[in-house]
């Protein structure tokens, strides 16, 4: 069985598998970060959770805290889609378009396991025009079974394109996630759900964020809740 994303999915992102009792009364899955924990496929090995694992490795390159070799990086995160729990992982789109790095090989494993693909991008610095946006998640929905785009929103303006864009995509029968990280962008994780986005991100522990501007994961779920976007 795999996370299929066709609704929203409230993912509570941690480094410690240990969180997850403390996540399961607002969160659909785990995001479990495994470049930001200290044991990784032996934390899979002793976990025993409920909720079903996205297994994220984030290289240091896109924002993340795995500074070594990312052959290796690849491998661990291939290596997860051994485990039941482990129902979808996150593969950098940038990791996919460079020729020098085998994602085929990890992107092959987790389709014979049935575990689905988040392809994502993420931009720390700003936010690119609606056009480049569009573009980005077309390309990563090439690849993966969800488009994920992080922007960093500086203007309200930029929430506007990113919204827009979801829904674009989403109208086009294409299935996404998106927020804009920041001060200014913290709503969209809010309401970028209304249009279209199929997976949301809040930390466990509300001091652990993984992201600028997340809400904590009772917030995000209770606003959720309100709009509608979830029971
Ligand atoms: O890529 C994402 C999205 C994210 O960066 C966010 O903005 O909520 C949080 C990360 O944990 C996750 O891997």
């Amino acid at each position: 069985m795999s996370l299929d994303f066709d609704s929203f999915v409230l993912a509570a992102a941690t480094a410690d598998l240990f969180a997850e009792p403390a996540a399961r009364e607002h969160a659909d899955a785990i995001e479990f970060r495994m470049d930001l924990a200290d044991d990784h496929l032996d934390a899979l090995e002793a976990s025993d959770g409920d909720l079903p694992i996205l297994a994220t490795n984030r290289a240091a390159w896109e924002g993340g805290e795995w500074d070594e070799d990312d052959a290796e990086r690849l491998e661990v995160l291939a290596e997860t889609t051994a485990f039941e729990a482990v129902e979808a992982i996150d593969v950098e789109l940038e990791a996919i378009l460079d020729d020098e790095l085998d994602t085929d090989a990890v992107l092959e494993t987790a389709r014979e396991r049935d575990v689905s693909v988040v392809v994502s991008a993420h931009d720390f610095e700003g936010t690119p025009p609606r056009g480049e946006l569009v573009s980005t998640l077309t390309e990563a929905s090439k690849y993966g079974d969800v488009a994920k785009l992080a922007v960093t929103a500086e203007s309200k303006a930029d929430t506007i394109a990113l919204l827009s864009a979801t829904e674009q995509l989403e109208y086009h029968g294409d299935t996404v996630a998106t927020m804009a990280m920041g001060e200014v962008g913290s709503h969209t994780r809010a309401v970028a759900p209304i249009y279209g986005s199929k997976i949301g991100y809040a930390p466990v522990d509300p001091d652990e964020a993984t992201a600028p501007g997340q809400y904590d994961l009772e917030t995000l779920s209770d606003l959720l809740t309100r709009l509608g976007v979830r029971d």
